[in-house]
């Protein structure tokens, strides 16, 4: 396929990271709840050639000191501890439930050492953004976005987005963090929420008894953080062409008024249609339009993965999202590789939109969109 089509908006000039290693692979593909996705996602991109459009980053491990710029040095001391424990029957339960190790986060061997590394690749994409070795950097293992100060959730164990963004703030001063998660970042908002050098907006599902229960419209931040906190709850059936409206919408009201420096992006693909979540009824050209008004913003962009549990759904739609930043245009159908029997039956590179009954009302989103375009005016 072409290099750079005309009907495909030209990001080819951007310098695109893309961070992965064999072993960082590897260790993603035991992660609990998502084992094996790392290598479906990866062997799309590698198999569609977009490696030769981006810069490969080999990552590093984040090292404990690091992590500790966020999570307590107890969580992490016990992480370490449960890492090498082989019969998790040995872990003292009650310890285990104070520090979130439960049904979502089970105690597992090595979770510590795969938590460090998808932490360092994160950390090594924000620096070389820092460093202005790529305009964008891509972690297709980050994005876990619920781990908290003190115990694991969610999925998540620790929280590389946290300490990437904490990597960005030593060179930005401004930095917009965007959830398009099936479900709020609620471990970002909470680490960021009184500080006016992060603001975070997340559009998610907001319903009664709905993971993690929080990210309603009336969150807007506390103390020096009020209004840098930005939720857009949704509900069930969400369609591509009101999601990226409300999204624009949002996303270009905060801008203009808040003037970041630097963007991260959460792509949690548990939102597309087909996913067992059973939620949203979105495909991958939401998700593309949303990317591709941030990169039109021209900012030093960190891109990370998230939630996403049909696997061949999620490696269309993140495979696309790397073809958008490096301004590549993707062939309709699924190219032979190793996982291509998990495409069938149709065997293409687009996601079919669903049909579940959209719960949204187009008056209701305006008014949240305006509420939000009000509160942006209050943003120093
Ligand atoms: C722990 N939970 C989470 C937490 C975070 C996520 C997530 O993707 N966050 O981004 C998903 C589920 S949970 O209680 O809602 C669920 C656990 C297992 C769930 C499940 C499993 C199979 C099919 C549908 N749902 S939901
Ligand atoms: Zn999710």
């Amino acid at each position: 396929y072409s290099r750079v089509d005309p009907e495909v908006k030209n990001h080819g000039e951007l310098r695109v990271g893309y961070v992965y290693s064999k072993e960082l692979i590897d260790a993603c593909n035991d992660l609990p709840r998502i084992a094996g996705r790392a290598g479906v996602v990866h062997s799309l991109i590698e198999t569609l050639g977009l490696l030769a459009d981006v810069i490969t980053i080999s990552p590093r491990k984040g090292k404990e000191e690091e992590i500790q710029r966020f999570h307590s040095t107890d969580f992490i001391e016990f992480l370490h501890r449960i890492n090498s424990v082989s019969d998790e029957e040995k872990v003292n339960t009650e310890e285990a439930e104070l520090y979130g190790l439960s049904y979502d986060c089970p105690v597992q061997e090595g979770i510590y050492d795969c938590a460090a590394l998808v932490a360092g690749a994160t950390l090594t994409a924000a620096e070389a953004l820092c460093e202005g070795i790529c305009d964008v950097a891509i972690n297709w293992c980050g994005g876990w976005h619920h781990a908290q100060r003190s115990s694991a959730s969610g999925f998540c164990y620790i929280n590389d987005i946290v300490l990437g963004i904490l990597k960005l703030r030593e060179t930005f001063s401004r930095i917009v963090y965007v959830d398009l998660d099936l479900h709020h970042g609620d471990g970002v908002e909470d680490a960021f929420s009184t500080t006016p050098h992060v603001l975070t907006l997340s559009l998610h599902k907001y319903s009664p008894g709905f993971f993690p229960g929080t990210g309603a419209a009336s969150d807007v931040g506390l103390r020096r953080g009020k209004f840098y906190s930005v939720n857009i709850p949704l509900m069930d059936g969400i369609r591509d062409a009101q999601y990226y409206a409300v999204f624009k919408r949002v996303m270009s009201s905060v801008c203009t008024v808040y003037q970041p420096q630097a963007i991260v992006c959460q792509c949690g693909a548990d939102g597309l249609a087909g996913d067992p979540m059973g939620a949203f009824n979105l495909t991958e050209v939401s998700y593309s339009d949303c990317l591709h008004h941030i990169l039109d913003l021209k900012l030093p962009t960190l891109v990370l993965g998230g939630g996403g549990y049909s696997y061949s759904n999620t490696a269309r739609c993140w495979a696309h999202l790397t073809a958008v930043a490096v301004g590549r245009k993707l062939p309709q159908e699924v190219p032979d590789h190793r996982y291509y029997m998990d495409y069938s039956p149709d065997f293409e590179m687009n996601i079919q939109a669903g049909n579940r009954p959209d719960l949204n009302k187009d008056e209701e989103l305006m008014d949240i969109c305006s509420r939000v375009a009000g509160d942006s005016e209050l943003l120093s």
